[in-house]
């Protein structure tokens, strides 16, 4: 059985010192052994979101790693910077770091690659614009997101990889997909992940959905069986979260 995965991508959202006082709203609400609970925040307020979540289970992820170890990249943030400070998670690829930050296939795969050399743990990116869909090359497109990211992953990195499905129009459009396309395209992706790797693989791997998760679609959607868990974006801000993470209760 997985353990199911909440995430919050706090996106662009909230100064450092809100941050502390946003943690410390959702800190009681956000209470359960059920699940991994993310919080993945803007990289200046990294550590006082590490030091406000002291003495929970509550996690603290970037959302964004740059795939060398240091040197002369301007604005960029190394993974020793992220695990020096207990940072345990990163997001890669988000569809807004590759519409509007360059990310490309391969960029995801070389931060993939770095983050599992330092002990973080990627959850990955992938989903289709609106067009794509209507052209329906969906799973296809997906599929290969999917196995670019994971070149040279191993089967034991894979195992302990997140990937979140989230269809761009999806996202921030408050058009949720149907619990029926969440799953199908959940499921093309474990079973994609099932071909590069194995079987136990692909049952080990947690799959997220990500695009306008609110409390009242959230039952539904991680009741799926493909289905483990959500990386939420406006919802996590607000007290809601803790409903969407106390889905089943
Ligand atoms: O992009 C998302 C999470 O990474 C989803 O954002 P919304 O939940 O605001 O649609």
């Amino acid at each position: 059985m997985r353990k199911k995965i909440i995430a919050g991508n706090w996106k662009m959202n909230k100064t450092p010192s809100e941050t502390v006082t946003l943690i410390n709203e959702l800190k009681p609400l956000v209470e359960t052994k059920d699940a991994d609970v993310v919080f993945c925040v803007p990289a200046i307020s990294l550590t006082t979101a590490m030091e406000a979540v002291k003495g929970t289970n509550i996690q603290i992820g970037a959302q964004n790693m740059y795939f060398e170890e240091s040197g002369a990249y301007t604005g960029e943030i190394a993974p020793n910077m992220l695990t020096d400070i207990g940072v345990k998670y990163v997001i890669i690829g988000h569809s807004e770091r590759r519409e509007y930050f360059a990310e490309t296939d391969e960029t995801v795969n070389k931060k993939v690659l770095k983050a599992f050399e330092h002990g973080i743990t990627p959850i990955i990116c992938c989903g289709e614009s609106l067009k794509q869909r209507e052209q329906g090359i969906t799973i296809d497109f997906v599929r290969q997101q999917i196995k670019i990211a994971f070149l040279n992953v191993t089967a034991d990195q894979a195992k302990e990889s997140v990937i979140a499905y989230e269809p761009i129009w999806a996202i921030g459009t408050g058009k949720v997909a149907t619990t029926e396309q969440a799953e199908e395209v959940c499921k093309a992706i474990r079973e994609c992940i099932a071909e590069i790797y194995d079987a136990v693989t692909a049952e080990a791997i947690r799959i997220q959905y990500g695009g306008s998760v609110s409390a009242a679609s959230a039952p539904d959607l991680f009741s799926q069986p493909n289905i483990d868990g959500g990386l939420v974006g406006g919802a996590s801000l607000k007290v809601d979260f803790g409903k969407i993470v106390n889905y089943n209760k």
